[in-house]
C-alpha cells in the first residue's frame, strides 16, 4: 500500500521501531551500537584513570559491594559481561581465592593431629587457589579488553580468567552454563536491553543469578540537586581534561538520565524470565544493584 495513509503509518511505525537513543540524541539503532563502540574505543585507555577521579574512588567500594552481594565460592563459574577493563574479575578472583584460603584453614584445623610437614604438603599440592573457580570478561570492545588484560597480567591476575569479545545480545555460550552473570554499567549502553537479559538468561544454571550494577534514581532531592550540578557542570570538563574527550561524557550523563528507574528496570528484567527481583540502592540510588534468579 505505498502511499496510502495506512502504508505511510506502518513506514513511520517501522521507521520509528528503528530508532533509539544515544544519549539525548535520536539515532537509529545501526547508529547507536557504532557511536557506543567509539565511545569506549576512544576512553580506554583513561577509563580506570577516569572512574577514580569521577567517583574520587567511589566505584571501588561500589563493585566490592556487588561483590559482597554475590559472595561466591571456590569452584564458582562466573561471566561478567560488558566486563571492560576487568575490575569486576578482578575482585571477583580475589573473593574466591580468599574464600578458598579460609576453607582450607578450615580443614587443617579440623585435622589437629597432623605435622607441620604434612600441613605444608597439603598447601602445596593445592595448585590451583581458586578451587576451580572461573571468569569470562566478555566486552565488545577490543580496545577496553586490551586495557583490562594488560591490567590484570600487570597485576598477576592470569589464572582462572579468560577474555571474549562479543555482543551482550548474542553470547556464543551454551544455555545453563554459568553460577553467575554480572553486567556493571554496562546494560545502559546496550542496544536492546532486553535482547541481552534473555540471553542472560539463558546462559545461567537453573538457581543461577543475575546481579546488574547500573546508575539509578536519586531518592533524595537534595542530593538529586547536588548531583546534577556535578554531573553536567563536571564530569565533562573532567572528560576533556584527563581523556581528551568531552562529548563521550557528555553521553554518559546523559544516559545516566535516561535510564529506567529501580522499579521500571526491576519489571523489565522481570520480563525476561527472572524470578525473585530485587534492588539495593547505594550511595542514595546513584547507582543500584538488581538480583534476580533463573528459577
Ligand atoms: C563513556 O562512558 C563511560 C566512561 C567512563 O570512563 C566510565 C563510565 C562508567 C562510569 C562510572 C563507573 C562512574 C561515573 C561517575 C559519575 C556519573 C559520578 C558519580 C558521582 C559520585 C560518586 C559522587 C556523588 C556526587 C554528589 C552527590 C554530588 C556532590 C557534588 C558536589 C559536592 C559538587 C557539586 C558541584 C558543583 C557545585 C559544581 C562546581 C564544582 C567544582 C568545579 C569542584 C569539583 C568538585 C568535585 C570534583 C567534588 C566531587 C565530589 C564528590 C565526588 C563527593 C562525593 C560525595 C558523596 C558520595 C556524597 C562510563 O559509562
Ligand atoms: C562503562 S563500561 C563498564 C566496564 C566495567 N563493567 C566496569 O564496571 O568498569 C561499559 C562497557 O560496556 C561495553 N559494551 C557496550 N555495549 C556492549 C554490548 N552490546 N555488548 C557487550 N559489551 C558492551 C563497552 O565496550 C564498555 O566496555
Amino acid at each position: 500500500w505505498p502511499g496510502s495513509p495506512l502504508g505511510a503509518r506502518l513506514l513511520s511505525q517501522k521507521k520509528q521501531a528503528l530508532e533509539t537513543h544515544f544519549g539525548f540524541e535520536t539515532v537509529s539503532e545501526e547508529e547507536k551500537g557504532r557511536k557506543v563502540y567509539q565511545v569506549f574505543e576512544g576512553v580506554a585507555k583513561k577509563y580506570d584513570v577516569m572512574n577514580d577521579a569521577m567517583t574520587l574512588g567511589i566505584h571501588r567500594v561500589w563493585k566490592d559491594m556487588l561483590l559482597q552481594k554475590m559472595h561466591p565460592s571456590p569452584g564458582t563459574h562466573l561471566l561478567d559481561v560488558a566486563g571492560g577493563t576487568g575490575d569486576i574479575a578482578i575482585r571477583f578472583l580475589n573473593y574466591v581465592q580468599a574464600q578458598h584460603r579460609r576453607k582450607q584453614k578450615r580443614q587443617v584445623r579440623a585435622q589437629q593431629n597432623l605435622s607441620w610437614e604434612e600441613i605444608a604438603q597439603k598447601y602445596q599440592n593445592e595448585e590451583d587457589s581458586l578451587g576451580g573457580s572461573h571468569v569470562i570478561v566478555y566486552d565488545i570492545n577490543k580496545a577496553m579488553l586490551k586495557t583490562g588484560k594488560q591490567k590484570a597480567s600487570a597485576q598477576g591476575y592470569t589464572a582462572g580468567l579468560s577474555w571474549v569479545l562479543g555482543d551482550a545480545e548474542e553470547l556464543p555460550f551454551d544455555d545453563d552454563k554459568f553460577d553467575f552473570y554480572t553486567i556493571g554499567f554496562g546494560i545502559r549502553n546496550v542496544t536492546h536491553m532486553d535482547r541481552a537479559l534473555q540471553e542472560a538468561h539463558r546462559v545461567l544454571k537453573p538457581g543461577g543469578q543475575f546481579l546488574c550494577l547500573e546508575f539509578s534514581h536519586v531518592d533524595n532531592t537534595f542530593i538529586s540537586r547536588l548531583y546534577d550540578l556535578y554531573s553536567f557542570q563536571v564530569i565533562p570538563v573532567l572528560g576533556k581534561v584527563i581523556a581528551g574527550d568531552w562529548k563521550s561524557y557528555q553521553y554518559l550523563i546523559e544516559s545516566i538520565r535516561l535510564f529506567p528507574s529501580q522499579e521500571e528496570f526491576k519489571e523489565i528484567i522481570e520480563d525476561a524470565g527472572f524470578r525473585k527481583v530485587t534492588y539495593e540502592n547505594l550511595t542514595s540510588g546513584i547507582v543500584a544493584i538488581h538480583s534476580g534468579f533463573k528459577l
